[in-house]
């Protein structure tokens, strides 16, 4: 199936630079958008178009014509709640109603764990976990989460969330079961685009792995059926760390060390992102 018109937004980040080659292959036109100022070289039938998620005016501008819209664009670490406000909250906003009015049929969005860090581990959370937030920048996430929800229920825009775990290298214990490769997290986004009816769902971006701590039956109908499996990386991961703090916030919850920062001193939380393409 090919669509006339995709828009991604997020194009010049890390999972956004992934998307771009396959996203493009299903659409006569994809339309790519990001802060920056450029993307590099374009792949066939793609369009390179700046805008800053915060201006509505600039949102609706990528919008005319398109089917869908594939919504990665965001600031990717807990941050003052201020920082995040723009980007984050009012972007979502303006993404889903320049959507709504352009006539699009579904946004897919790049939610996260997050948005439920404070879950604990023991709990196998399924997709109808409430939302428990570890951060503001988790905050966002569910907030965008029900805004889908309400779009969809009273304006009939499809939105697909996809909590994403970790797509990054895996480099602690964590990771063995928040991994997400970067083959599956195009099968993911593929999936979202191409299953005909979604309404307002929810699925866990993680990949098929032994140590997997969320529950995506319910969102069988999606028909995502990951593939990697981040047990390979056990032994020389668990030898590395060596014991952990088991009273430990990051280590008992979802949100890992999202889980720990104090909203008073929010921003610390950098986690180190390696990317890992050459190695998965
Ligand atoms: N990488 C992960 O493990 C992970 C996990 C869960 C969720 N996510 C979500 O996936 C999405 C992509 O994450 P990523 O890892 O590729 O991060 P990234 O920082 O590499 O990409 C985010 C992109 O958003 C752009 N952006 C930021 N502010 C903007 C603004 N005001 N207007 C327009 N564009 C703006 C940035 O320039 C950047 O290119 C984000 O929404 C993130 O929250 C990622
Ligand atoms: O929890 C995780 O591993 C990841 O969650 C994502 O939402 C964050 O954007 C990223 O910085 C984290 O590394």
């Amino acid at each position: 199936m090919k669509f006339k018109k995709l828009v991604l937004t997020g194009a010049a980040g890390r999972l956004g630079s992934y998307l771009r080659e396959p996203l493009a292959a299903m659409c006569e036109e994809l339309v790519s958008s990001d802060i920056a100022e450029d993307i590099g070289k374009l792949y066939d039938g793609e369009r390179y178009q700046k805008a800053d998620l915060a201006e509505y005016d600039q949102v609706a501008a990528l919008m005319e014509g398109a089917d869908m819209v594939v919504h990665f664009g965001a600031i990717v670490d807990e941050k003052p709640f201020m920082e995040l406000l723009g980007p984050n909250f009012v972007g979502s906003y303006n993404v889903w109603e320049a959507a709504y009015q352009a006539g699009a049929r579904r946004v897919v969005y790049a939610s996260s764990i997050h948005a439920v860090g404070m879950h604990k581990k023991s709990d196998f959370i399924g997709i109808d976990a409430p939302h428990k937030p570890d951060t503001f920048y988790g905050l966002a996430k569910c907030f965008t989460e029900d805004l889908g929800s309400m779009y969809w229920d009273k304006r009939q825009l499809e939105s697909v969330h996809l909590r994403i775990l970790s797509a990054a290298q895996v480099n602690n214990s964590r990771a063995l079961g928040s991994w997400l490769s970067y083959d599956d997290l195009i099968q993911l986004v593929t999936r979202a685009v191409d299953t005909p009816s979604v309404g307002f769902s929810v699925i866990y971006g993680v990949s098929n792995n032994d140590r997997a701590p969320v529950d995506n039956s319910k969102a069988s109908f999606l028909g995502y059926r990951p593939k990697d499996n981040a047990e390979q990386f056990a032994e020389k991961v668990l030898a590395e760390e060596g014991p952990v703090d088991i009273t430990d916030p990051g280590q008992m919850c979802h949100g890992g060390p999202f889980a720990k920062v104090d909203l008073g001193e929010s921003g610390i939380a950098q986690m180190t992102i390696v990317d890992d393409k050459k190695e998965t």
